[in-house]
């Protein structure tokens, strides 16, 4: 069986835990900053940590138009948190000047579930994923307001979707790096493999 390169963006955010996540869902993890990094892994996990500071990192290194080729030549690409409002077509209540790359036809709302001290954890069913439902961990969450038809919405929580894919492209509101159930990353790692 092939086991994929998977790079985690470390321009900011809880990069360690997703490569602890990878590694332990046998993929090869790698932290990513700059192009010619980008170039040579098979999918990419965009972090949790904060949207605003990520998308004005991703111009300062080069990485944004890099970003946005790879995506649009089909890299999967899974990203968690602020990761999913970086995958977003369209973003509400972001700073004016946030840049996303896109990814997935949908409307992210920042800060949807409240603010950081009213973070979270919950048990989200997710579909695809056996088990049981997976823990998530709510941190200043967003929440995907709508999707286009082409996105497939995986798991709601209190009515508002958390978890979208699209194609090769998934992402979540939470955090499953942090809960050491590695389902969600495994789930990725066979997306990515079926890419192969
Ligand atoms: N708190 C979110 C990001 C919040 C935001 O950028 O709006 C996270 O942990 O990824």
């Amino acid at each position: 069986m092939t086991t994929p390169v998977i790079g985690v963006l470390a321009l900011q955010g809880d990069v360690r835990e997703h490569l602890i996540a990878l590694a332990a869902a046998d993929a090869v993890a790698r932290p990513v900053r700059r192009p010619e990094e980008l170039a040579e892994v098979d999918a990419l996990v965009i972090p949790g940590g904060e949207s605003t500071t990520m998308s004005k990192l991703a111009v300062l290194f080069g990485m944004l138009e890099p970003l946005r080729e790879r995506l649009a030549s089909g890299l999967p690409v899974y990203g968690t948190c602020a990761g999913m409002i970086m995958l977003a077509d369209k973003l509400l209540d972001g700073r004016e000047d946030q840049e996303t790359l896109g990814g997935i036809d949908m409307i992210v709302r920042r800060n949807a579930f409240g603010r950081q001290n009213e973070s979270f954890e919950a048990k989200v069913d997710f579909a695809g994923i056996e088990g049981g439902p997976v823990e998530g961990v709510f941190i200043r969450a967003p929440w995907v307001e709508s999707v286009g038809a082409s996105a497939e919405v995986l798991a709601t929580y209190d009515g508002h979707t958390v978890a979208v894919r699209q194609g090769n492209v998934l992402a979540t509101s939470f955090h499953p790096e942090l809960t050491g159930d590695v389902r969600v990353h495994a789930y990725f790692v066979d997306m990515v493999r079926a890419g192969l």
